[in-house]
This record gives C-alpha cells, sequence and structure tokens, in this order.
C-alpha cells in the first residue's frame, strides 16, 4: 500500500457537495495512514523552486551569520545548527530556520503579495520585517520575500484542506474555522549536508509525530528523500519526493480533537548510503492553533473518558521540552 494522494480543488468541493465517498476517503486515510500527498495547490508560477533556491542560500551563508539568527532558548525560532536536539536529546544531521506569527508579526502581511504585486509594497514588507524580527537574515531581501509569499499561498491552502478535513471528521466549518482561523502556524526549513563517504552514518531526523493539527511539507524534487512514515500497522512506507506534489501529515493535536481516531503519523528521515550521498532540504509548515486557545475534543471515542481541555500554549510549550528514550 502506498500513500494515498488527493487533488486540492477536488477536496474542496467534496467539503461543499458533502460528496461522502471522497470525504470517507479522506477520513479512512487520515485513520490508518495519517498522511497523504497533496496536489493541484495552484500556487503562483515558480514560487516553490524560488523558496528552495533562496533558502538553500540561507544555509550556504557563513556559520558567524548564520549563528547571529540564533535563539539561544528556543531551538525552534530562527535558525539552530549542529547544537539542535531531538526528543532523544541527541542532535540530527541537520540545520534549521523555523519562523512564525509568535515571533514576526509581518507574515500575514503577504498575503497581498502571493500574486506578485507591485515592486514597492515588496521592498516595504522587507524593511518592516527587518525592523521588526531580529530572526530575518538582513543580507538575504530576497528570502524574506519569498518567504513570507510562500507562508500565504500555505495559510490559503490550509484553510482550503482544513475545511475538507472537518468535513471528513464530521466537525461543522464554523466550529473549524473559528479554531483555525487566527492560526499560529510556523513554516520551516530543514537542511540536511551530504555526508562523505565513510563520514560516522547519523540519523537526519530521528523519528517523531508533528506537534500541529497537520503539517504540509514541501520536499526538493529530486532530491534524495530517505522520508519515512509508519502507518497505524506498524507498516513504513516510503514519502518519495515528486515535482508539484505536498505530503500533508496528521499531527498530535488531529489525535487528540478526534478522540484518537486520526493517527498522528511518526516519521522519520534515514540515512541511506544514497541518500547521504547529496544534501536535502525540505519546508514543512506546520498548522496549528493560536497559543491563546484551549481545545476540547471533537468527539470522545465509545468506552472511553473524554481527556482535559488542551491549553495550546502550554501543551507546545511543555512537549518540546519532553525527553524520549530511544526504543
Ligand atoms: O525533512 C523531512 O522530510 C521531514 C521533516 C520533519 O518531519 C519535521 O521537520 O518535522
Ligand atoms: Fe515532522
Amino acid at each position: 500500500m502506498g500513500v494515498p494522494g488527493f487533488a486540492l480543488p477536488d477536496l474542496v468541493e467534496a467539503a461543499r457537495d458533502g460528496r461522502s465517498t471522497m470525504l470517507g476517503e479522506l477520513d479512512r486515510t487520515c485513520r490508518e495512514q495519517g498522511v497523504f500527498r497533496l496536489t493541484d495547490l495552484a500556487l503562483p508560477a515558480g514560487l516553490p523552486p524560488e523558496l528552495l533556491e533562496r533558502t538553500r542560500a540561507l544555509f550556504a551563508l557563513p556559520l558567524a551569520v548564520k549563528r547571529e539568527l540564533r535563539d539561544p532558548d528556543d531551538q525552534y525560532v530562527g535558525w539552530r545548527g549542529a547544537d539542535n536536539r531531538n526528543e532523544y536529546g541527541q542532535s540530527d544531521d541537520k540545520e534549521m530556520f523555523h519562523i512564525g506569527p509568535r515571533v514576526s508579526a509581518t507574515l500575514a502581511a503577504g498575503a497581498g503579495l502571493v500574486d506578485g504585486d507591485g515592486g514597492r509594497r515588496e521592498s516595504e514588507l522587507v524593511e518592516a520585517a527587518l525592523a521588526d524580527c531580529s530572526l530575518w537574515p538582513a543580507d538575504l531581501p530576497g528570502f524574506v520575500l519569498v518567504w513570507h509569499r510562500f507562508y500565504a499561498a500555505m495559510q490559503h491552502a490550509a484553510a482550503q484542506l482544513g475545511l475538507a478535513l472537518a468535513a471528513a471528521m464530521g466537525v461543522e466549518s464554523a466550529r473549524w474555522a473559528a479554531m483555525a482561523h487566527d492560526n499560529w502556524a510556523d513554516l520551516a526549513a530543514n537542511h540536511y549536508p551530504a555526508q562523505p563517504a565513510g563520514a560516522e552514518v547519523r540519523m537526519r531526523n530521528a523519528v517523531h509525530s508533528d506537534l500541529t493539527l497537520f503539517t504540509i511539507l514541501l520536499q526538493d524534487p529530486p532530491g534524495p528523500g530517505g522520508l519515512v512514515m509508519r502507518d497505524r500497522s506498524g507498516a513504513w512506507h516510503d514519502v518519495v519526493p515528486a515535482p508539484g506534489e505536498f505530503v500533508v501529515n496528521i499531527g498530535e493535536l488531529l489525535t487528540f480533537l478526534t478522540g484518537d481516531d486520526w493517527w498522528a503519523v511518526p516519521h522519520e528521515v534515514r540515512p541511506t548510503e544514497a541518500t547521504l550521498a547529496r544534501d536535502r532540504l525540505s519546508i514543512p509548515f506546520f498548522f496549528r492553533p493560536h497559543d491563546a486557545l484551549v481545545l476540547e475534543p471533537f468527539r470522545v471515542s465509545p468506552g472511553t473518558t473524554a481527556p482535559g481541555p488542551i491549553d495550546v500554549g502550554a501543551w507546545v510549550h511543555a512537549r518540546k521540552r519532553m525527553q524520549r528514550v530511544p526504543s
């Protein structure tokens, strides 16, 4: 069984018309696999390739410049290098960059630029972003701009996808929208450097599930891949990068909201001989509600008691600090 695929416009239409076959298929996928491929996002032409290129330029900056973008206390904002720590207290073989409205208020302003608006507004936006948040790389205005544009495009896709997922869950669209509207989604990048032959082999991204409602991930075709996801039955599936495709994986908050029905899919990026020979880039959009929200489950599985409400900010904070023992 591979990873199922859905076209976003089909999901939007299914949600609007209540088309039960496709919504049923989406529900089954989210219960059993917790991951699907998503196509036809109608992004502005050339946006993903430009995003990948400008993100490579960020990681190519001198180490001293990247260190300026480092937050000593929170590895999930700004740049983090070899001192990143996974849930097992070890460092993954990657560097990363994270940003979101909790630290950068201008991200929401990118919405007006999705269709490539006039140059003056673009340069004003970049200036405003740099003045507002010191985590943006001041030497790379093109990076700042394309990240704002892509962030806005992901918000648009997530709003559409969220309504389809709500329909598949049997949750009213108004209830979903009230939770998702003022979200604090983060956009991030992982850069996994190529390893010289004979170097010590380390995990590129240790097994975890995401602290999100869902994540929309862009890979870097024809990059080397290595991403694998474990379905509810325990089987691992390769999630191979392909042009025009995104990967959507269910996060832990949707497992909570569905009373454990939907599968917060564990996933990892494996180091294999073939994948290690080349560097790899991935860009996850972590779709998460605003920290100020308190969530109650949409439903409770028969025979179980409802878990207590989740204070999103406190939950995320605690979960980021949680340490696990490798199994
Ligand atoms: O690099 C990838 O493909 C996956 C990244 C990931 O799982 C994450 O950043 O949470
Ligand atoms: Fe992940």
